[in-house]
């Protein structure tokens, strides 16, 4: 099984981490049956959203992007959707209300089925076997048949992508996303936790201020709707190929297989597949620096992927770690800034992070995660730059993957272990993160940083998962 090939991208550029179908021509028959079916999104709302990231990009707003690290075929249920939807609601009307700053609102979310990985096979107990790449790709449990790649899961990916945007659409403008609803997006989760009841005042403090809004005779449709986007890396470049469509207003190329689409740590190589084909397209994009990049690679992203230079087309999401993120960051921002780049800097505290604990599970400490996010506030407030934004891997799920925030202990971790791929934060630990990403936004210097919460055990485990 070989760990590249070549896609046909329209370009000859080698491909990293994509799967060795074994089947070219089913996977043939299954591209070109991609190709006909409509696209997920529409150009004029990619548009839309790079406008709104123009708005991040010039300091005017603030994003937040999450969801599941690897979402599954299982997965896509009316309930975990909603959940996820009312825990990154929740985190805007947090982060709005407490720093006074629009919040762009990104689901990882309706395509986030793909995964690159560390190593091409897992082996257990003396059998060896492909890794997981993602629902998209193969299965995850343990046996040659469910780990075999079928690109027929391509197919099972563009149907679930659009059975989950379907409710994010009727979710964001069907009544229940307006802001009088603020208290109700709680219900469903357990309230009685330190970011829940904090939570719930700030619902009263937001009741009170429509109604003193109704009273004053100001009424808009916008608290009624919320906008919504939806976003995932694009990995597989023979679905993102397939997907990608001629907009007939303009002429210009458009993923259509999400909004924002972003080139992971692993895949970004300038020289690369992935980086040739997304600059074919008008989406926003992304680009996930890890502590490896270089400000020469940055400047390279910024030039062949935005070369007009447009607020709002090119993202950089960080993910150094919370030991290395002061580090650095501060040359990235500072030459990037020199050379003139207009871009959004966007913090993923998540990736930077992750290590093996004793009991075998991939985790992460929430109080490095809170460390990377005051590090990232810290650097960008030094250099008088804007930290545009949040990117986590969430769920609305009571899982227990994190530990510490309010009451994961590493114990605990067997109890509620449930992610595909990467350990997410549960709705507690998100409703916790940004009730003091608030406070950092206001003072970064100030705020209630990384310090371990309950249950944090600083100094256990082992491999940090950097890259
Ligand atoms: O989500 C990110 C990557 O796909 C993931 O961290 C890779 O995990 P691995 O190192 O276990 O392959
Ligand atoms: C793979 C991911 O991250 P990174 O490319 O930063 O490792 C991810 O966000 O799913």
């Amino acid at each position: 099984m070989t760990e590249s090939r070549r896609a046909d991208t329209g370009n000859s550029r080698p491909a990293a981490q994509q799967p060795a179908w074994p089947d070219p021509e089913l996977l043939g028959e299954v591209t070109a049956g991609l190709s006909r079916l409509p696209e997920l999104v529409f150009a004029e709302e990619c548009d839309r959203l790079r406008e709104r990231m123009g708005a991040v990009a010039r300091g005017e707003a603030f994003v937040l992007q999450g969801g599941d690290c690897a979402e599954t075929f299982a997965g896509v249920t009316a309930d975990a959707i909603n959940g996820k939807l009312r825990t990154l609601l929740q985190m805007a009307v947090v982060l709005t209300y407490g720093a006074s700053v629009p919040v762009v609102k990104i689901g990882r979310l309706a395509g986030q089925y793909a995964k690159p990985r560390s190593q091409p096979t897992e082996t257990r107990d003396g059998v060896t076997l492909p890794a997981y790449r993602g629902d998209a790709v193969n299965g995850l449990g343990f046996t040659p048949a469910e780990r075999r790649p079928d690109p027929r899961r391509l197919l099972r990916m563009y149907e679930s992508s659009a059975a989950t945007l379907n409710l994010v659409r009727a979710f964001s403008t069907g009544g229940y996303a307006g802001l009088h609803h603020a208290r109700d997006w709680n219900r469903a989760f357990v309230t009685d936790s330190p970011a829940g009841r904090r939570y719930e005042e700030l619902a009263d403090d937001i009741d009170r201020s429509l109604r003193f809004m109704e009273a004053c005779g100001v009424t808009s449709q916008q608290l009624h709707a919320v906008e919504f986007f939806v976003s995932h890396e694009g990995l597989l470049l023979d679905y993102e190929k397939a997907l990608t469509r001629t907009d007939p207003r303009t002429g210009y190329a458009y993923a259509g297989s999400g909004h924002m689409l972003w080139i992971g740590e692993r895949t970004r190589d300038l020289d690369g597949a992935h980086v040739a084909h997304f600059a074919r397209v008008r989406n926003p994009l992304a680009v996930k620096l890890g502590p490896g990049a270089t400000a020469d690679e940055a400047l390279g992203y910024a030039a062949g992927l935005n070369p007009r230079n447009e607020p709002g087309r090119l993202t950089f999401v960080v993910r150094m770690g919370a030991e290395r993120v002061r580090d650095r960051l501060p040359e990235l921002v500072e030459k990037v800034r020199a050379a003139g780049a207009v871009v959004a800097w966007v913090c993923d505290p998540m990736h930077g992070n992750t290590f093996v604990a004793p009991s075998g599970h991939k985790t992460r400490r929430f109080g490095d995660i809170m460390d990377e996010v005051q590090g990232f506030f810290q650097v960008h407030r030094a250099l008088g730059t804007h930290a545009g934004g949040l990117h986590v891997e969430l769920t609305g799920d009571d899982v227990t993957e994190c530990v510490g925030g309010d009451d994961v202990l590493v114990e605990d971790l067997h109890r509620r272990y449930e992610t595909a791929c990467d350990p997410r934060l549960n709705h507690r630990q998100s409703l916790e993160l940004a009730f003091r990403a608030a406070e950092m936004l206001l003072d970064p210097l100030d705020a209630p940083g990384g310090a371990p919460s309950a249950g944090e055990t600083p100094g256990i485990g082992v491999s940090k998962g950097a890259r």
